[in-house]
């Protein structure tokens, strides 16, 4: 099988973690549900693609644990799904009836929304669970594990995610090892396709404004950045349907002349107990006011999860930017960024590329403990700080 044998033959470690994951997840699911109860979730995206590619190794995997197995190409029962729109780039549903018919996909096209689509076809099919392209930084994946219910209100299936670890790089070390095709939009600048209305090529990617020419999407350095390029258009008299022509970073230009609002909450026991001075609030207040925005309150509370999660929750509502400082550090009382996750909903995890990034920078000195890499960074903060300070008056 293709797929599994480049990657088994490359040499980059974490790629065939991952894969190794992501395939152990399919066989896993294919262990619990017949191929009847199980459909792929399918629009062309580079994450279906990834999965595609994902469920086509891992279905081999599970045919060759039970001794029957067909390398053929066009091997591949599972139903697909596909929720066709009218507002979908048309390089996306050409890219994903091309790649249905290399493959012979048998896909559903959906022309309904998701829920109703899913709705009508829970009701004519078998379906129990669903494979899907989503990946931990996707707003969607908030709460989701690899194996997930359905959520309440939905039609009753289970949601299984089993690149739900992968980062940004990960997708495009994937798809550039196995060289597979992928939509020609992420050739022209695109990192991540919504629809025709509100999406644009990445702006981080742009070689030159004036000739509008982007790098591939590929080329990305922080795959973090991958939705600027989903731009939220202003609504206009023809309701918003016009399709985004400028880069989604430039919209924020539309700020520039409105006041813009902040709250500052400073963390830390030793502030409330009187023991510190906080010289940082009154000097973000100075910089913020000399830069024409409005600081709509300046709090302090104690380092302690509820009282961050608390606050930040409060502020966050009432300003377009909550500054917060102290409890960051990589000792068990920092709790600041716990806090925050807490008020967001979202769970913390590792970011393994900046991990990576900071290792790469420490160097030879790094013993691989996390807390020290957090530490050692403080420490490079400080001292980027404190250069900064010097430099700019
Ligand atoms: C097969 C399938 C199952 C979905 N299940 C759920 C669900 O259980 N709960 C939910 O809130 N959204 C569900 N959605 C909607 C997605 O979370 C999300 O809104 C959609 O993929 C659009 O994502 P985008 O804004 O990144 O393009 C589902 C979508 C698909 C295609
Ligand atoms: N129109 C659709 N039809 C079928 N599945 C969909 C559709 N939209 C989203 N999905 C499912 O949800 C997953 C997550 O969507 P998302 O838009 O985040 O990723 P993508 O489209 O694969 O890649 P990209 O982020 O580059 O657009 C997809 O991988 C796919 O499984």
């Amino acid at each position: 099988m293709e797929i599994d044998k480049a990657i088994r033959e490359c040499d980059d470690r974490r790629l065939q973690t991952k894969y190794n994951n992501a395939t152990y997840v399919v066989q896993r699911a294919l262990a619990l549900y017949s191929i009847e109860e199980v459909a792929f979730s399918f629009n062309g995206g580079k994450d279906s693609t990834v999965l595609l590619h994902i469920l086509r190794a891992g279905y081999f995997l599970h045919k060759k644990g039970q001794n029957s197995v067909n390398g053929d190409l066009k091997d591949f029962p599972i139903r697909t799904i596909y929720f066709e729109s009218p507002c979908a780039f048309p390089e996306i549903n050409s890219f994903t009836y091309d790649t249905a018919a290399i493959y012979g996909l048998q896909i559903d096209t959906i022309s309904l929304d998701f829920k109703s689509g899913l709705e009508a076809l829970l009701k004519e099919k078998p379906i129990r669970a669903i494979f899907l392209g989503v990946r931990i930084g996707d707003p969607t994946a908030v709460g989701q594990e690899q194996f997930s219910p359905s959520s309440p209100g939905w039609p009753p299936f289970m949601r299984l995610n089993p690149i739900l670890d992968w980062s940004y790089r990960d997708v495009w070390a994937f798809l550039l090892t196995c060289k597979v095709n992928y939509c020609s939009l992420y050739d022209q600048g695109y990192t991540s396709i919504g629809s025709i209305y509100d999406t644009v090529p990445n702006s981080l990617l742009c070689i030159s404004n004036s000739s509008n020419k982007f790098k591939p999407a590929y080329l990305l350095a922080d795959g973090r950045l991958e939705r600027a390029g989903r731009a939220k258009r202003p609504s206009t008299s023809t309701g918003g349907q016009i399709p985004a022509e400028s880069n989604g970073l430039t919209s924020q230009d539309s700020y520039k002349n409105s006041m813009l609002t902040a709250s500052i909450i400073a963390v830390g026991d030793e502030i409330l107990f009187g023991n510190l001075e906080d010289l940082l609030g009154p000097y973000l207040c100075r910089k913020l006011h000399s830069i024409g925005w409005s600081v709509l309150q300046h709090s302090a509370v104690h380092n302690n999860i509820d009282s961050v999660a608390e606050e930040v929750e409060r502020q966050k509502s009432k300003s377009d930017m909550v500054f917060i400082y102290g409890g960051v550090g990589p000792l068990h009382s920092d709790v600041t960024i716990a806090g925050i996750a807490k008020a967001f909903g979202v769970r913390l995890a590792p970011d393994e590329e900046f991990e990576e990034y900071l290792r790469h920078i420490i160097g030879d000195q790094c013993t691989g403990d996390r807390n020290e890499l957090s530490s050692k960074w403080e420490e490079r903060v400080r001292i980027i700080a404190c250069f900064f300070n010097m430099v700019v008056p």
